[in-house]
């Protein structure tokens, strides 16, 4: 489970996240909404542990990361994926390398467990013969695979955290990929957290839905319970993408 406990992010004097409280059971997918520059993204920081809030604090799985000391955090994050927009793949680097470099970083595997970690993980996401291409080689799809791949690299992932996975793909592409993702969720029962902008791709990945405006959370809870709010927000928004 996560849990965000009253949590306030400023940059400077700029309050981003005004006292936000959320809740994503264990093996649950929250996707997060709102318009361009809420602090989306400002809450996937804080749930890595990259960003410090001002006040309130994350817990996962009951630990309350702000807290945590850097090898508890390092430790932490072994177990939690980022998938970044665009998938922010290394270009200079092979797809294997990729997948591989967190495994070299952060684990004492041999050169043979890594390289065995990496082929399974790239058979997961359907790349398997792809280990050898340059990321520039691939089509937008195949790098967002790429990326969850790399994004999964720990043994046992617990949480995975998306943002915006599916910007700048076709539909058919950004279906697969959420199909993937919906397949990582139930294969690993991870904890997810999905940033996005599409509508169709949120109802594809997401369990439950919270709606950030003005700092603050206006709406969260189940496709039925934001389809039936009555804040004039989210009605425009539901209604621009119908
Ligand atoms: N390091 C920073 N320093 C100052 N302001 C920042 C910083 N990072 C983000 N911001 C500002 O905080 C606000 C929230 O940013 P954030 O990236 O969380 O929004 P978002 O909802 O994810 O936006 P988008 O959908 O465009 O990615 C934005 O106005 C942004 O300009």
């Amino acid at each position: 489970m996560i849990r965000l406990e009253n949590l306030t992010v400023a940059y400077g004097p700029r309050v981003i996240l005004d006292g936000i409280n959320l809740e994503i059971p264990t093996g649950k997918t929250m996707v997060i909404l709102g318009e361009s520059g809420s602090g989306k993204t400002t809450i996937l920081k804080c749930v890595l542990g990259t960003l410090h809030p001002v006040s309130g604090r994350v817990l996962a799985n009951g630990q309350d990361i702000s807290t945590l000391k850097e090898d508890d955090l390092l430790r932490f994050r072994q177990r939690m994926g980022m998938v970044f927009q665009e998938g922010a793949l290394f270009d200079s680097l092979t797809v294997g390398e990729n997948v591989a470099f967190w495994l070299w970083e952060h684990t004492w595997l041999s050169d043979e467990e890594v390289e065995a970690r990496v082929r399974t993980l790239l058979r997961f996401v359907g790349l398997e013969s792809s280990i050898d291409a340059k990321p520039s080689d691939l089509s937008g799809g195949m790098r967002r695979r790429v990326a969850i791949a790399r994004a999964m690299a720990a043994e046992d992932p617990a949480f995975m955290l998306y943002d915006e996975p599916t910007t700048g793909l076709d539909p058919f592409t950004s279906k697969s990929i959420c199909d993937l993702m919906r397949r990582v969720q139930r294969e690993f029962t991870t904890t997810n957290i999905v940033v996005t902008h599409d509508l169709t791709d949120a109802y594809r990945v997401g369990d439950l839905f919270t709606f950030i405006k003005d700092a603050k959370v206006i709406a969260t809870g189940s496709r039925r319970d934001i389809e039936h709010s009555d804040d004039p927000f989210i009605k425009t928004f539901l209604s621009l993408d119908s």
